[in-house]
């Protein structure tokens, strides 16, 4: 179990980084942690993986607490793996011995088809001979990906591990950690700017909005019940309108158009997806709303709008 007890941080007087963040999670979750930039996500994962000192608070993993970098020589926890955007690589080894140096508790011939493994998952196998310090950077993230899970921690960290690989590398990649992840018991938190992709993977998500962690809440309730439209906002598409004095949000798949009653708006325009089309509308007070249906709505003019059961 990994325990955060009432965790401070700044960097100075001045500025609070991290207002008192209490949470517990267990093996086996995926915990996935969004908000404003700048709100301390970052630093939250420094913290944990015992790579910055928090001012007030602790860490504890499985009862033992975290040590930062003022009470340990080499910071860092061995059960406890963070990948950021520093890499960390050993830049004059070869990507292969930057992977294979990593895996300590297996028989050589084991050791090396893992490695192959990674280096094959992270589609780097056609340059395991170059040293780190010459590869891309997209290439020494997904290095930095694979030396982390060649090490078997019990805990990682993932701090927007995936900002320089492409979609396709995106699943694959995600895909194999939620995998293992599963076979290991290991816990994951992963820090993401972008809402649909930690819906995607995490079983439960933390909400940091200015040091302070306002929700943990499942992908389901963060989705179809925002609290705010700034909350709202970052797991995708959110409408919000006027009734009276109260103000509703509400998805655009949440919301079908009807002959009579809901809401009245005018048709604006519809742009087609692929898989759905969009429909823009305008209501009465001047807001745009947007509806996502499987075909356009364009022909019609004046629509109400009416709430979808959302039920998981
Ligand atoms: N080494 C540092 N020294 C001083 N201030 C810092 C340092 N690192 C970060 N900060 C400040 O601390 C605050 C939190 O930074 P942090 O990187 O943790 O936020 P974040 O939520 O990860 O941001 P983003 O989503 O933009 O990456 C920011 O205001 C940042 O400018």
């Amino acid at each position: 179990m990994l325990s955060l007890d009432t965790l401070y941080f700044s960097y100075s007087k001045e500025h609070q980084v991290l207002k008192g963040i209490s949470l517990e999670l267990k093996p086996g979750e995926v915990f996935g942690i969004v908000g404003s930039s700048g709100g301390g996500k970052s630093t939250f994962l420094k913290i944990v993986a015992g790579l910055l000192d928090a001012t007030k608070g602790s860490v504890s993993w499985n009862g033992t607490q975290v040590k930062g970098p003022s009470q340990k020589l080499v910071p860092g926890h061995e059960e406890i793996q963070l990948v950021n955007q520093n890499f960390s690589l050993d830049l004059f080894h070869t990507v292969k011995e930057n992977v294979l140096l990593k895996i300590l508790h297996l028989p050589e011939k084991a050791r090396l088809q893992f490695c192959y493994e990674l280096l094959d998952l992270v589609e780097l196998t056609h340059i395991e001979d170059q040293q780190a310090r010459f590869i891309s950077g997209g290439e020494q993230q997904r290095l930095a990906i694979a030396r982390a899970l060649a090490m078997e921690s019990e805990v990682l960290l993932l701090d927007e591990p995936f900002s320089h690989l492409d979609a396709h590398l995106r699943l694959k990649i995600g895909a194999y950690i939620k995998q293992l992840i599963e076979i290991r018991n290991t816990l994951c938190i992963l820090v993401s700017h972008e809402g649909a992709e930690v819906m995607q993977w995490c079983s439960k998500i933390g909400f940091l909005d200015k040091g302070k962690l306002t929700r943990v809440d499942s992908p389901h309730e963060f989705y179809f019940n925002p609290t705010s439209f700034n909350e709202g906002a970052y797991f995708g598409e959110l409408n919000e309108v006027k009734e009276g004095k109260t103000k509703i949000l509400f998805r655009p798949c949440e919301y079908k158009a009807v002959e009579k009653g809901g809401i009245e708006v005018e048709f604006m325009d519809a742009v087609f997806f692929g898989a759905y089309w969009k429909s823009f509308f305008r209501t009465n007070n001047g807001e745009t709303l947007v509806l996502y249906a499987n075909k356009s709505l364009k022909k019609i003019k004046r629509i109400g709008l009416k709430k979808k059961s959302t039920k998981a």
